[in-house]
């Protein structure tokens, strides 16, 4: 192996780690088995010069004790780091810590979408202003790269549409009770164990994960700032074996995905939802934890990028990617791309929205039911492309009382569909709740 000869002058540069819980701790391996490597590649060497942990008492091996603090605030306010990597995750403190360390004239590093998604217009105003970085590749899908590709590689394309599975926890529990009939609860402690989950897993369940995921995609895509809470959320939580059944029944699977598309000159949509696949769409076969994403633009046409989503290496690849990105602008005194937002692009209502849908009811098992949804449907303005009628119930057992109908519809808008909903809620030949899935890719 060819090693470089250090020359005089090469001070190192300084890094905190902030966190070092499944990604923190793979991100300080990498650091401390890689230094040389990375040390060749930013032309300058790296020191780590302190980790702030919330639990002093616990053993790490492998990493130097005497590196460990339980005063995240105190390390940055020693003014000596270079690069900050914050790794801690939520909103406070991972937030005044971020602003502190860029006041400090420190570059950041994080993987923290849900603060980028809520306060990242301050953060990056604020990197701006002090000519530092924030990277943030293991934000959104993890080890893939994605951000930077919109940041720098389609910066002078036009993209329309993103679209893709950007939660791995999510896609993990769909994953397992599809191919394994695993109960939802066992695949989120399974997701769990495996590193995937975030803290609080609702922020995965809920789709709030994903959602800011969306919005930091959006932004990149749309040169438009989008926040997490501008973002219709759907999480997996209310997705039941049923749905998963029915779905391949007509040649779907279950997914939890992040749209963001332009819908006019002045609107975008941004929504993350369960929604139906065909079998044969590519995002179909993305099982695990992981994420692909599909871009859209306009001279590259359709890109898609694949990947690990979640997880500690993974997302530590990430991380470091950008951690000896970094570390070369600030060698060379520079700062690299920021986000490059002008427009004023509108978050259209979920209303406007158009897609197909898969609705699922129970109706009265006679003559004539079909023709009396489908007339419901028609006074929406909702044209049906297919139907599937099963005259029994989940078991196969023929109940001769309800019929379980399956319609696939052809593209309608949103508001026509809730109004279509509530019409056959009201009508007494429905025995049951009417549920819905969106539908995409077909
Ligand atoms: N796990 C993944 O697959 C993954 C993937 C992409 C992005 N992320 C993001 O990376 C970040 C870290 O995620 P994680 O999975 O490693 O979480 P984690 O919970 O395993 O680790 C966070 C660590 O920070 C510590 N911590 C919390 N508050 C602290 C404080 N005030 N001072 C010092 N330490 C503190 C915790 O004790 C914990 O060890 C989050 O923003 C998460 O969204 C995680
Ligand atoms: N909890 C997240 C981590 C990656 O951002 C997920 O499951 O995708
Ligand atoms: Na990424």
């Amino acid at each position: 192996m060819m090693m470089r000869v250090r020359q005089d002058g090469d001070e190192p540069l300084k890094v905190v780690l902030l966190g070092s819980g499944t990604v923190g701790t793979q991100v300080a391996r990498l650091i401390l088995e890689h230094g040389d490597d990375f040390a060749a590649r930013i032309g300058r060497p790296l020191e780590l010069i302190g980790i702030a942990v919330r639990d002093l008492s616990r053993q790490r091996p492998g990493l130097p004790a005497g590196l460990f603090t339980d005063d995240p605030q105190g390390l940055i306010d020693r003014g000596e780091a270079d690069i900050v990597i914050e790794l801690i995750g939520g909103i406070d403190p991972a937030r005044q810590l971020i602003l502190s360390a860029i006041e400090h004239g420190a570059s950041v590093v994080t993987a923290n979408k849900a603060l980028l998604a809520a306060h990242g217009e301050e953060i990056f105003d604020a990197a701006e202003l002090a000519g530092v970085d924030v990277y943030y590749e293991a934000a959104v899908a993890g080890a893939i790269p994605i951000i930077r590709p919109l940041r720098e590689s389609l910066v002078g394309d036009s993209i329309r549409h993103v679209m893709g599975i950007v939660n791995g926890t999510t896609n993990y529990i769909l994953d397992k009770m599809t191919t394994e009939q695993t109960d939802y609860e066992a695949a989120l402690v399974q997701a769990q164990d495996l590193g995937y989950a975030e803290a609080d897993p609702t922020a995965d369940v809920e789709g709030y994960d994903a959602a800011a995921k969306a919005a930091l995609l959006a932004s990149l895509a749309f040169h438009t700032r989008v926040n997490g809470d501008e973002v219709h959320t759907e999480g997996i939580t209310r997705i039941v074996q049923d749905d998963i059944r029915a779905a391949r029944d007509v040649g779907c699977v279950v997914k939890l995905v992040a749209i963001a598309k332009q819908l006019d000159d002045d609107q975008i949509s941004v929504r993350v939802h369960p929604t139906l696949i065909p079998l044969g769409h590519p995002l179909a076969a993305v099982g695990g934890a992981y994420n692909a994403i599909f871009v859209e633009a306009d001279a590259a046409g359709r890109l898609m990028f694949l990947g690990p989503g979640a997880g500690g290496a993974p997302t530590a690849s990430a991380v470091t990617g950008d951690l000896v990105t970094v570390a070369r602008n600030r060698a060379r005194g520079v700062a690299g791309p920021n986000q490059t937002i002008y427009n004023e692009l509108r978050v259209a209502d979920m209303g406007a929205v158009q897609t197909r849908y898969f609705l699922r009811l129970r109706v009265v098992d006679e003559p004539g039911v079909l023709a009396t949804i489908a007339a419901i449907l028609a006074h929406h303005k909702i044209s049906v492309q297919t139907v599937l009628q099963t005259p029994a119930d989940s078991s196969g057992v023929r109940d001769g009382a309800s019929a379980e109908l399956s319609l696939m519809t052809h593209m309608a808008t949103e508001s026509d569909l809730l109004a279509c909903l509530s019409e056959l809620k009201a009508n007494p030949k429905v025995r049951s709740e009417v549920r819905f899935l969106r539908v995409e890719g077909m």
